[in-house]
């Protein structure tokens, strides 16, 4: 009976492609990573086309993707379990909060929240001002010299200010790259992004018999991440307890800035040490990359579009003057327009292009929705809707974020949005800030060569141009591609001229 009602929902939102049997519509994502996000891409826009809503087998499960920020909303409040095929992260994760179950999930967030309040945030901003200064000299030997890829240096940044801010250790990545735990970390999320999208390896007998080497180097990955982790936490936790017996005896003033996992350590009811790992990994890992995706991503924007980065640095001038002194929490929010900037990159390019979740118990959104099928959350088709966006939703237009408000609190949702949303909300934007700040007040940022010389010929003649092939300019996408998080094909590629 409850696969008739699957069967009969799947047939009124049925997509164009058939459904093969044992493997469904999953064919569609053969290929590679950017075979993938193209495939995604393609299902969003069918969906948009049918009023927000179509379904896809994955395998022998139903998937309802969500285009349209209505029927999303209500999802993201009433569906609050994360679907099974996210059990390959659970497998790294364990219980960490961002992916297990509601019952594990809510008591875990009311304790992480509060350490994501605005005091404690203003006390990272001189973390993220110190990092983001290191990553500018670091650049310093790549400007001026042609094409490179800004990526390393833009990961580098977020691990350093990620592990100093919630784990209160100084990893000093951007000085010494070639740590293990970050190219484990790269080998999990790859080999979890290629098996989300294949169901017949989804079961882990299977798997481990026609990919081998790709479950042994899970696996390996995975002990060389806990051991890394077990091993930072017990050191904190020996540090804790001296500086308690320290500041017993000498009335030591202890240290006011305060580390997330200080903060765990230290909560009422305490986190035992396999909690701990888990929610130090939750933080680490979907702190890191996401943030350093939206600010590479920003980079590229800034460099395709130099008008826009001029009036960012205008704004910075205003802030700053000539003075090459750190940013400061002051500093942050009068950076408005550059706020914008990252908004409308988030908006085209979100780090996180869709978020999966479960039906538990049937729910209504123009049609209902049944118990048991799994939900696609489509954030990159939701931020391109037209009919929240405008005919314009295709263009890079930072003004859009100053000049109207939201036409839905679920039209623009690069964080997720709901009760489940990302807590990392307001970190991320100040982290983003901060570096794109730093980086801009040093360096100009242009187009990799062959772009350039176009770009340098649409200035010149820019003046004369009339609007609508401004538009059409704008319009002109970036290569993307999935691998867990949504990647540029080309790395992030820049040049950076130094301005002083
Ligand atoms: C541009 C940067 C970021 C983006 C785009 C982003 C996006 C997201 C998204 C889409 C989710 C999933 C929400 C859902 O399933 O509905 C999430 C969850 C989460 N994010 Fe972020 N995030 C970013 C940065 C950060 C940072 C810097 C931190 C912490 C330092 C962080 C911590 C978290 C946590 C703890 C969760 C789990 C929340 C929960 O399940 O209660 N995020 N994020």
């Amino acid at each position: 009976w409850k696969n008739r009602r699957l069967r009969a929902l799947a047939k009124q939102l049925a997509p164009r492609s058939i459904a093969l049997p044992f493997v469904g519509h999953a064919y569609r994502f053969l290929g590679d990573d950017e075979d993938r996000m193209e495939m995604f891409k393609r299902i969003g826009r069918e969906a948009l086309e049918k009023s927000g809503l179509l379904s896809h087998w994955q395998g022998n499960r139903l998937f309802i993707l969500v285009a349209d920020p209505e029927a999303a909303e209500i999802l993201l409040k009433s569906c609050l379990d994360k679907d099974d095929v996210t059990k390959f992260f659970r497998v790294l994760l364990g219980n960490g909060s961002i992916f297990a179950p509601v019952s594990i999930w809510r008591p875990r967030r009311k304790l992480l929240a509060p350490t994501f309040s605005q005091k404690n945030l203003n006390s990272f901003v001189e973390v993220f001002s110190r990092q983001s200064r290191i990553m500018v000299d670091q650049l310093r030997s790549a400007a001026g010299k042609g094409t490179f890829s800004v990526w390393k240096y833009l990961t580098a940044y977020t691990m350093d200010s990620v592990c100093e801010t919630t784990l209160g250790i100084k990893m000093n990545v951007q000085q010494k790259p070639e740590q293990p735990f970050l190219k484990a970390f790269e080998n999990c999320c790859r080999l979890d992004a290629k098996r989300i999208c294949q169901p017949w390896l989804y079961n882990d007998k299977i798997y481990k018999f026609f990919c081998p080497a790709n479950f042994e180097l899970h696996s390996h990955s995975k002990e060389i991440i806990w051991s890394f982790m077990d091993k930072i936490i017990a050191s904190k936790r020996e540090y804790l307890r001296k500086e308690k017996l320290e500041s017993n005896s000498s009335q030591k003033c202890k240290q006011d800035l305060k580390t997330f996992l200080e903060l765990l350590i230290e909560s009422p009811g305490g986190y035992g040490s396999v909690e701990l790992r888990e929610e130090t990994l939750v933080i680490v890992l979907a702190g890191t990359d996401t943030s350093a995706v939206g600010t590479a991503f920003t980079t590229v924007m800034l460099a395709k579009y130099p008008d826009v980065q001029e009036k960012v640095y205008n704004e910075l001038q205003e802030v700053f003057g000539d003075s090459d002194r750190p940013e400061t929490p002051e500093d942050l929010p009068r950076l408005k327009y550059l706020e914008a900037v990252i908004k409308e990159t988030l908006r085209l390019y979100p780090p996180v292009p869709f978020i999966v979740r479960q039906v538990k118990k049937d729910v209504t959104v123009r049609l209902t929705l049944v118990e048991g099928c799994g939900l696609f959350i489509s954030i990159w088709s939701i931020h391109r809707n037209p009919r929240y966006w405008g005919d314009d939703a295709e263009l890079f237009r930072p003004e859009r974020f100053l000049d109207t408000p939201l036409s839905h609190p679920a039209a623009f949702m690069p964080f997720s949005h709901g009760p489940r949303s990302c807590l990392g909300y307001q970190y991320a934007m100040m982290s983003m800030k901060a570096a794109l700040s730093a980086l801009l007040r040093r360096y100009r940022v242009l187009p990799v060569e062959e772009n350039n010389k176009m770009s340098e010929a649409e200035t010149g003649s820019r003046e004369a141009k009339n609007k609508s092939s401004e538009a059409k300019n704008r319009s002109s996408e970036l290569r993307v591609k999935f691998d867990v998080m949504m990647k540029d094909v080309n790395d992030f590629e820049i040049q950076l001229d130094l301005r002083i």
